[in-house]
């Protein structure tokens, strides 16, 4: 076929003709099952409650398990939203916000165990609202409280004890193809440190953002646990601790765990694509070395976070009406060199060499802190990881290795401020004032660190201190921050959603067999490009949450043209599955409405029993 002769209508319309599978976009097909009578309505998969038809019901052997009258769809999905704003409405006064988020979050929760097609077609309409229940900040709260909230089991639980077990265990996931999984040890949850086995809050409420954003089958998803023990002495001393009560494994050990289930995983599903999600630093690097030249994976707070800081870094030259190639002179100064810090850093720094060519003095603009301030060729026991980013001291204004933030700010008067510490606070007021000296005249203050209690700072205390022209960013949703005189400052959240459903979507559909540098440079490329000047110029770095279906479809797509260009699309056995060529020779426009084609969407389709 000759490049352009390719039409994807044509090519849509054939293999709609002939599938015979159960999922579809949006015209809902039949769906296959092997299940009868009350085992249907306990499977949230294929339940649809009240809306079963006579026909289906005297079908699926459903007579007289449910009440006689047949709800539809509309009616079920306007019944649930009214039992939630009435909550809303009746908790709008409620000092303790907490135990009214976790309120919201149960009753979602209560729907996802019952009734998936509902639960996501509420969740895809109403993601707004919704994100910050079932993704950050609550799934904070729900992975702290976890073992009191505890009802049914989701995803999949391997633990130490399941050495030599793996194997035979992935064979219990009742379904037969996985596309993609999220996996964590639950060692660094967010910025609430080790929380064990109750970590698994963050793969389902990660999985459930990729149904949402991506389109994801949610029955092509997995959560995962790996419980290899804990160090949380609090947990480990609570008797309704649901992991296994042990300190943490470490070196071949650890690794050995690893090892053991990603090959149990690759063995029933060679192409399912792992996102390590929440790793401590240490296993995040070592992990992601070990495996991203083996299989299709990519570590989400290292990678995905990374892309979404250099969209930011991006917009906030245009924001400052810079033309883009003044990036590399952008003093920024980035506090916390963890997994994520350290992410961030290095993609940074590579599109800096990118646009400069001169890799050797890429890093001269970025200024890294750590617990113990500023880290220069100096500190004792330097991470091999941080060294590159090192300063000479004597660098900028008698820089010295220690020094505090605040001295830092005020010696370097930095373009961008970007917090990814895990430290509630640690922009105070006298940081956001020295921010007012910066050499732009529009900072940006990029507080990243999540939960919201974590944030280095809250909008309101960014505006307030660092002035009312900044540019703002947050890793866990704020609201905008009313200014006077009917000014407003403009809230974005930061935070790798934006990312990493697109990542994993590309990868999927392109049938990637790596994650690579450049599909993750395309990817936040193509993020950046999203705003129009006129937002950015508001200080609008990254959509509307509301919008994260079509920008997922557009970084899905980017991930799949550098996949095609790195010779490592192998191409895609789904619904409307292309091979490798095909691929090659679509363009831009085909592959974004490839990539949207093959998103999934929540439609009850007519089940279909067969013994
Ligand atoms: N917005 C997002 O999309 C996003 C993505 C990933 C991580 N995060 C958040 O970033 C935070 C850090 O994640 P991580 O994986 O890098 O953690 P990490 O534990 O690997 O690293 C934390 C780093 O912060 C440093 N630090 C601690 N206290 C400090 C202080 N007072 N001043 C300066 N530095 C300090 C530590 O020395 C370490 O270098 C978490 O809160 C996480 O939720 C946000
Ligand atoms: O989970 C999030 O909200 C973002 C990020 O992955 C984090 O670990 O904080
Ligand atoms: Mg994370």
């Amino acid at each position: 076929m000759e490049h352009g002769t390719w039409n994807l209508a044509r090519f849509v319309a054939s293999r709609l003709s002939r599938s015979r599978r159960c999922f579809s976009s949006m015209i809902p097909r039949p769906c296959i099952i092997h299940k009868r009578g009350s085992d249907i309505l306990h499977d949230p998969w294929i339940n649809k409650d009240t809306g079963f038809s006579l026909t289906e019901r005297n079908r699926l052997g459903l007579r007289g398990l449910l009440p006689p009258r047949v709800i539809s769809f509309e009616q079920q999905y306007s019944r649930f939203m009214e039992s939630y704003r009435s909550l809303e409405k009746n908790t709008q006064n409620e000092t303790d916000t907490s135990a009214v988020a976790l309120a919201k979050w149960r009753i979602l929760n209560r729907l996802h165990d019952r009734n998936e097609t509902l639960y996501f077609r509420v969740l895809i309409d109403n993601i707004k609202d919704f994100a910050p229940i079932i993704y950050t900040p609550t799934v904070g709260l729900v992975c702290q409280n976890y073992s009191g909230l505890f009802r049914r089991p989701r995803g999949m639980y391997f633990s130490a004890k399941d050495k030599g077990e793996m194997m035979s265990m992935i064979y219990n996931w009742p379904s037969q193809r996985v596309d993609m999984i999220v996996l964590t040890d639950g060692s660094r949850i967010l910025g609430l440190g080790d929380l064990g086995v109750h970590g698994i809050g963050i793969p389902i409420g990660k999985l459930d953002m990729y149904v949402a954003a991506a389109g994801l089958n949610p029955q092509r998803i997995l959560p995962v646990m790996l419980d290899v023990g804990t160090n949380n002495l609090k947990l480990i001393h609570d008797p309704l601790y649901l992991g296994l009560r042990q300190p943490r494994l470490e070196g071949e050990e650890y690794l050995s765990i690893i090892d053991e289930f990603v090959e149990a995983v690759l063995t029933r599903w060679p192409k399912a694509i792992i996102q390590f999600e929440d790793f401590q630093m240490k296993w995040a690097f070592e992990t992601l070395k070990r495996y991203r030249r083996r299989f299709c994976m990519f570590n989400d707070d290292v990678q995905g976070t990374a892309g979404v800081a250099l969209a930011g870094l991006l917009g906030t030259v245009r924001a400052q009406g810079r033309p883009l190639d003044h990036f590399p002179n952008q003093k920024i100064v980035v506090v916390g060199a963890g997994s994520a810090g350290l992410g961030v850093v290095s993609m940074a720094v590579r599109a800096v060499a990118k646009m400069t060519g001169k890799a050797e003095t890429a890093a001269q603009n970025f200024f890294l802190l750590d617990k113990d301030g500023l880290i220069t060729k100096e500190r004792k026991n330097l991470d091999p990881a941080a060294e590159p980013f090192a300063k000479d001291p004597g660098q900028i204004g008698e820089l010295r290795d220690g020094d505090s933030l605040r001295e830092v700010v005020k010696k370097v008067k930095p373009d961008v401020l970007l917090g990814l510490s895990g430290v509630g606070g640690v922009f105070d007021e006298e940081v956001l004032k020295a921010m007012r000296e910066s050499s732009s005249s529009r900072p940006a203050i990029f507080a990243m660190s999540n939960p919201t209690m974590n944030a280095e700072c809250t909008a309101t205390e960014a505006f307030k201190f660092a002035g009312e022209n900044i540019v703002f960013a947050s890793g866990s949703p704020f609201e905008n921050v009313k200014l006077g005189n009917g000014k407003v400052g403009y809230v974005n959240q930061a935070n790798n959603m934006y990312l990493f459903p697109g990542i994993g979507l590309g990868a999927l559909v392109s049938g990637a067999r790596f994650v690579t540098d450049g599909m993750l440079q395309a990817a936040a490329e193509r993020l950046a490009s999203y705003m129009t000047d006129e937002e950015i110029q508001n200080g609008i770095l990254f959509p509307s949450v509301k919008s994260i279906r079509d920008i997922t479809a557009e970084v899905g797509a980017a991930v799949v043209r550098a996949a095609v260009e790195e010779e490592l699309a192998e191409g895609y056995e789904g619904y409307l599955g292309v091979g490798p060529k095909e691929l090659a020779h679509m363009s831009q426009e085909e592959t974004v409405e490839y990539v949207r084609r093959n998103m999934w969407y929540p439609n009850y389709s007519p089940l279909v029993q067969q013994k």
